[in-house]
């Protein structure tokens, strides 16, 4: 029988606070989120949930639950190879696979307008039913990676054991530290984290059970337990990167047993006595982990894991789709950019300032930062989540950083649909996400994505065991030139 530690919040109406445009784009997630009770798919996956969950830990869950995915696979294999489910048009083909469905997926569904569902469940949901961390109360990071995995909710105590075992297992080694200190402070965080990671497969069960023989049946417990590590040491391996770049010379604490993954990651970056700046990471952490499978760092990870590559091969080149500005680095961006317009305006911008300041930047050729989706139509519901979070911290909502980011959001929206181009003229999650750092004093925005990185591992690592335990195969679309579509256009 489950225990469900996590306190059932009572949610703060933030939404009444926004503008208008916004308001309007916020109506489907305000009327889930004030009914106050979890839609009905939701509910009947927690009390399914309920029943299954045990005081097994997330392998022996894991394993329980692999068979009865097996079989749904063999069944669509069998009985829908054939069944049509959509068509490609010419636009999809030079438009970035734009709207495809094209790959599996495990973990979630990202809905235009109603934004991700985590094995059906919404932010709001997961914020009631995922335990936090011990004297807490955001989700930690051990209790989404243990829904992203299983579809189930672990109990408190489930989730405490996954959080000493990743303990256990954080220690990076020698190796490792030697190689992440011999490179140039200068050298971007990312491409440093990317590099680590990489290396790290010098430890790898899954290549080294490859090169002895073993059998397809084996793949995803090798995947799993390389997964695992890869978890476990990305904090030690993030906050070495911070502290060598940043605050070199200083002595990094020793890992902490009895501290979840993110309370440690925080310790080691040199915050742990930063309550509120450990909160936050955990909110941003649980949010960030996975955003369905089309998303560029994903996707990649799906891809080079296609070929049997380890998963720590698979995430360093997810790592590097990440650290482009139109995807992750777009949280160092948005910071970057509002503090240019802070510097050019000063600190009292008003809203007519920086609707000037935004054509300015739509003028000049460039993407206004924090604004736009591939998918998304609405406003990400991460972005809202992460706004109610300043909403219930009155040192956050007195500060100038996040009223700017607060005002920008009340006239961008406008702004972009005069513009005309973009499909969603709305905020994503990373309009806000740097700024909340920037205020509890992780200050270098060029290491953000990095946080965002050690977040995107969640999603990743678990389609990574899923895609080895269902044995699907190595991925490869097929491309056409101009002259082979021409031909097909006229033949077809
Ligand atoms: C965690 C994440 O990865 S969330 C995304 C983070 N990235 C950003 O915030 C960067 C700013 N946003 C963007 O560049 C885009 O909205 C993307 C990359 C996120 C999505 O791109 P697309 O799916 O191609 O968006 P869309 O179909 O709306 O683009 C149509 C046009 O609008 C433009 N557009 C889209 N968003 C914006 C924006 N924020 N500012 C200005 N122009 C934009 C596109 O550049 C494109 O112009 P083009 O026709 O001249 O090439
Ligand atoms: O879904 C996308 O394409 C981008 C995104 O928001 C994410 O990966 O978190």
């Amino acid at each position: 029988m489950i225990e469900r530690a996590a306190p059932v919040k009572q949610f703060r109406p933030v939404y009444w606070s926004l503008s208008p445009v916004l308001s309007l784009s916020f109506t489907t997630m305000m009327l889930s989120r004030f009914s106050g009770s979890l839609t009905r798919s939701s509910r009947s996956l927690l009390y399914s949930s309920q029943r299954y969950a045990s005081t097994k830990t997330l392998r022996e869950t894991l394993q329980d639950v692999i068979p009865a995915k097996q079989e749904q696979l063999k069944k669509l294999k069998t009985e829908h190879a054939q069944t049509v489910v959509g068509d490609i048009k010419v636009e999809n083909i030079i438009g970035g696979m734009r709207g495809l469905k094209s790959m599996l997926w495990e973990a979630s569904v990202l809905d235009p307008n109603e934004g991700i569902r985590f094995h059906g469940l919404t932010i709001p949901d997961c914020q009631k039913v995922l335990p936090p961390a011990p004297g807490g109360k955001e989700m930690t990071a051990e209790s989404m990676l243990w829904l992203l995995m299983t579809g189930q909710i672990p109990s408190a105590e489930q989730s405490r054991q996954l959080s000493q075992e990743l303990a256990s297992k954080g220690q990076l080694p020698a190796f490792i530290e030697q190689l992440i200190d011999s490179l140039p402070q200068t050298l971007h965080p990312m491409t440093q984290l990317g590099i680590g990671v990489a290396a790290l497969n010098h430890d790898s069960s899954f290549q080294s059970a490859y090169e002895k023989g073993m059998k397809k049946s084996e793949y995803w417990t090798h995947t799993y337990e390389d997964c695992i590590n890869l978890l476990a040491r990305l904090p030690a391996l993030a906050a070495r990167i911070y502290r060598n770049v940043y605050h070199p010379g200083k002595e990094i604490p020793a890992i902490d047993k009895d501290l979840d993954l993110v309370g440690n990651y925080t310790n080691l970056l040199g915050f742990g006595g930063n309550k509120n700046l450990t909160e936050y990471l955990r909110l941003y952490i649980a949010l960030h982990g996975d955003h369905e499978g089309g998303n560029a760092s994903a996707h990649t990870s799906h891809l080079v894991g296609s070929t049997l590559a380890d998963p720590y091969l698979a995430y360093s080149a997810a790592l590097y789709a990440l650290a482009g500005p139109l995807h992750g680095l777009a949280n160092q961006e948005v910071l970057r950019w509002q503090q240019a317009m802070q510097k050019e305006l000063g600190d009292n911008v008003t809203h007519d300032q920086i609707k000037e300041y935004l054509w300015k930047t739509l003028k000049s050729g460039q993407v206004v930062p924090g604004y736009g989706h591939g998918v998304l139509r609405q406003a990400d519901p991460r972005f809202i989540a992460l706004q109610e979070f300043c909403e219930s911290r009155p040192e956050l909502m007195a500060s100038s950083t996040i009223q700017l980011v607060k005002k920008t959001y009340e006239v961008a929206p406008d702004v972009l649909k005069e513009h005309g181009k973009t499909k969603n003229p709305y905020p994503n999650v990373d309009a806000t996400s740097g700024c909340v750092l920037y205020h509890y004093g992780l200050t270098e925005y060029k290491y953000y994505t990095v946080i965002f990185g050690v977040s995107r591992a969640l999603g990743a690592i678990t389609q990574l065991v899923w895609s080895r335990a269902l044995g699907l195969p190595l991925e490869r679309p097929k491309s056409l030139s101009m002259d082979a579509l021409e031909k097909l256009i006229k033949s077809s």
